[in-house]
């Protein structure tokens, strides 16, 4: 498990001369489950879109396993599986198309591609919907689908952004065993995400990332030892340099309320 599956080196990106990410130096080794967090717009979307392939014009080098992603071979896309945050996905499909043609894209051939996709579909009670358009799908039904899509092709590193969006409880509890069962296989997994609680469960390694740097970087246990606060959501307010919450909150109320209630 000491390999080094993913290597980010100096890794710098702007948006109209606005700095973005302002070198990144991270280390990944093969079973790790590395939480990515930090404040809305401090970058970790960006930095998965950069090793994904998705964004150009960066600065320093991605490596994964072992290899620059520059160096023009997207071999690599084989060996990555990615849940995006906001995903374009092709509404007028069924199911069973979508899945297949995303498998087929992977190298898959088209029958095991949809035996395997109808598969991991009945694990989540879904298999009568294999048919259906995915239009006709609720929120947390497509994070299926999305989720699935990411892992037809049995991946070694899986990117997430915001997985869990949109699953009901015992979903989520089934994604958390998964993500863990996956990592003890040695998979790698790159996991984003604002939901603290469970970041803190299912991380054995924390990345906070604050205006494009990293700001910490740890197993929970070692942050919380350097913080002194108790959960990671109390970490992240005290990295992050945030302690007016209480504040906030009543200064949203009082401008809600000022007028009275509406006549
Ligand atoms: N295509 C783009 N053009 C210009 N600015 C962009 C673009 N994409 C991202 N940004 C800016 O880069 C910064 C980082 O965005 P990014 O989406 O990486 O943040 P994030 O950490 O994933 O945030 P969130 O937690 O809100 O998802 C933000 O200020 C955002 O406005």
């Amino acid at each position: 498990m000491n390999e080094k599956v993913l290597s980010l080196n100096d890794l710098t990106m702007s948006y109209s001369g606005k700095t973005v990410l302002n070198g990144i130096n991270l280390d990944v080794y093969r079973g790790q489950i590395i939480g990515y967090i930090g404040p809305n717009g401090a970058g970790k979307s960006t930095t998965l879109k950069i090793i994904l392939g998705l964004i150009e014009g960066y600065g320093g080098t991605v490596e994964i396993l072992g290899k620059n992603i520059a160096s023009n071979n997207d071999s690599y896309k084989q060996k990555i599986g990615y849940v995006p945050e906001n995903a374009e996905i092709y509404d007028t499909l069924t199911a069973a198309e979508y899945l297949t043609f995303i498998g087929e894209l992977y190298g898959l051939e088209r029958q095991k591609a949809e035996d395997k996709a109808l598969r991991l579909l009945q694990q989540f009670d879904m298999e009568e919907v294999f048919h259906a358009r995915i239009s006709s799908f609720s929120k947390g039904m497509r994070q299926k689908v999305l989720i699935i899509s990411s892992l037809l092709h049995n991946p070694d590193i899986i990117f997430l952004d915001e997985p869990l969006s949109g699953l009901d409880a015992n979903s989520v509890m089934v994604i958390k065993d998964m993500l863990e069962d996956l990592a003890n296989q040695g998979k790698t997994i790159f996991y984003s995400s604002h939901i603290m609680d469970v970041v803190e469960k299912i991380s054995n390694r924390i990345v906070l990332l604050v205006n494009g740097k990293i700001a910490a970087d740890g197993s929970f246990d070692e942050l919380k030892a350097q913080s002194h606060e108790g959960s990671l959501e109390g970490i992240f307010n005290q990295l992050t340099g945030f302690d007016v919450h209480k504040v906030t909150a009543e200064n949203i109320v009082s401008i809600v309320t000022e007028d009275g209630p509406h006549e």
